[in-house]
């Protein structure tokens, strides 16, 4: 069954805690925002795990460069899963998941940027990575003409382990299940939500039906 990946695009360490609290018995996997890291450092990510030591912590580093170094300190720091750019050289991606099978973690490539995300999904996952982030970023989503659609398609296409993440909610989600997806990356549909636990709670159920 598809897995619930909350991600926390908030910005102090307080109010992470404070969010995954509420949504922890809906979601297997917590990630720590890019702006939240870079605003707190990798100590929300030590927070978070030892707040939440059985669910999986996902740190979206959106690595670029010195992926073994950037993937290293990550999982120092408590980390279960890190992000590695798609569009970045092959040895940054190799680099970190070399130091994931060190630590016996993992590594998710993520594909803001990637021109042709179904080419490049099949091409990383020959790395060893976990999974294949199919991701619209939040400028992207903002763009006239956006549709999660898109994404939902190439997993289907790409036929290798992937999350889809750019406005999953409750309307989509059941497509993202359909598609095959190892886990649906929900952020602004849950942290956004009036009611973050219920949100959560529904889409879990979502996936589960
Ligand atoms: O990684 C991200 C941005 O770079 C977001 O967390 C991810 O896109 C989730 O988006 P949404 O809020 O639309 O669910």
């Amino acid at each position: 069954m598809a897995k619930l990946q909350v991600a926390i695009d908030l910005l102090t360490t307080e109010a992470a805690l404070e969010l995954a609290a509420k949504v922890a018995p809906y979601v297997d996997i917590i990630e720590l925002g890019t702006p939240l890291i870079k605003a707190e450092g990798l100590k929300v990510v030590t927070a978070m795990k030892n707040a939440h030591p059985d669910k999986l912590v996902f740190a979206d580093m959106k690595t670029a460069d010195t992926g073994a170094l950037e993937a290293e300190i990550a999982f120092k720091a408590g980390a279960d899963l890190v992000t590695v750019m798609g569009t970045v050289d092959d040895a940054t991606i190799k680099g970190a998941v070399e130091a994931a099978k060190k630590h016996g973690k993992q590594v998710v490539v993520d594909t803001i940027g990637v021109k042709d995300r179904v080419k490049r999904a099949k091409e990383v996952t020959a790395f060893g990575v976990a999974f294949v982030e199919l991701h619209a970023g939040l400028d992207e989503q903002a763009l006239p003409g956006y549709s999660v659609a898109t994404l939902i398609n190439e997993g289907r296409e790409a036929q290798v382990p992937f999350s889809v993440a750019g406005g999953v909610n409750l309307q989509t989600i059941k497509d993202v299940v359909a598609a095959g997806a190892t886990v649906a990356v929900a952020g602004g549909a849950i942290y956004g939500a009036e009611d973050p636990a219920e949100a959560a709670k529904a889409l879990k159920e979502a996936i589960e039906a």
